[in-house]
């Protein structure tokens, strides 16, 4: 049975769904995205897809507050997990991002700290105890993908892993504090093809338990990870907006609009 199968077997979670309504995102001046409206399904694959500078990894940001953090940006619209506005008042910026966790294109793990102390690195921040410590670092690398590579040296430093291995080990991070959204910013464009199938695996893996949207410029990626698949695309100094959105299997195979067919076709991008 492939992982994909096994993904749309398992059964539906019902946390965890994220959905953008009429999202749109500036640089000072300069407006970058127009009225995103996206839903990424509970338990399912997102990918973000588009060519470059069409504002994916600006929507992926404001899915988890990280554009705020640069001084000129501003946005409009609204993003809810499980229904509640992560941007309405009150919400705690700690809580929202342990919920909706990050992994970059570039993985950064602490490098000097050990393996061990990565993956619960998150921990203290997010002011979770957790009983067994231990237990609780096992269970992430595993379902990092990592664990029989890494459990004979839990005490190496983070630094001293291969590129494929770091990625995993900064998965594992993210996943020590339960968030219900993992968030990929192109998180194999720095690997080798063998780690980066070893995370496309891992992804599988992940799927039915966390809700993932990953950005990938590699559209056999998209197709052999993602349920769901959304087109962005920034036409002669528009702001980027969402061309067609929908079943991965449709956008590639039965496009509905024919920008989205010269795109995945590979004719632009
Ligand atoms: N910190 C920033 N300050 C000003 N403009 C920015 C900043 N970050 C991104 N932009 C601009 O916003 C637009 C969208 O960028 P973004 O990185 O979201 O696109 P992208 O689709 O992820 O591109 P890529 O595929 O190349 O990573 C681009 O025109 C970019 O130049």
């Amino acid at each position: 049975m492939s992982e994909k199968t096994l993904t749309l077997e398992t059964p539906h979670r019902t946390a965890g769904g994220l959905v953008a309504t009429g999202v749109s995102a500036w640089f000072g001046e300069r407006k970058v995205l127009d009225r995103v409206d996206l839903v990424m399904e509970p338990g399912r694959v997102t990918a973000l897809i588009g060519p470059s500078g069409c504002g994916k990894s600006t929507f992926l940001r404001i899915l988890n507050r990280m554009h705020e953090m640069i001084p000129t940006a501003s946005l409009a619209g609204e993003v809810a997990l499980d229904g509640e506005d992560i941007y309405g008042p009150g919400r705690r910026l700690t809580e929202v991002r342990r919920r909706i966790g990050m992994v970059f294109q570039k993985p950064n793990p602490f490098p000097t700290m050990s393996i061990y102390d990565n993956v619960t690195s998150g921990l203290k921040l997010s002011g979770m105890r957790v009983p067994d410590k231990d237990a609780l670092v096992e269970q992430c690398l595993r379902r990092a993908g990592l664990w029989n590579e890494v459990n004979k040296r839990l005490k190496a430093p983070g630094g001293a892993l291969s590129g494929g291995q770091q990625q995993r080990l900064c998965i594992a991070r993210s996943l020590a504090v339960s968030p219900e959204v993992l968030l990929m910013d192109e998180p194999c464009s720095a690997l080798d093809p063998t780690s980066t199938r070893r995370i496309e695996e891992t992804i599988g893996e992940l799927a039915a338990e966390v809700t993932i949207v990953i950005v990938t410029h590699n559209m056999q990626q998209a197709q052999r990870v993602s349920d769901t698949c959304a087109f962005f695309l920034a036409e002669q100094d528009t702001p980027g907006h969402i061309v067609e959105a929908g079943p991965t299997t449709d956008v590639f195979e039965r496009p509905a609009d024919p920008r989205t067919a010269d795109y995945v076709n590979g004719r632009f991008g």
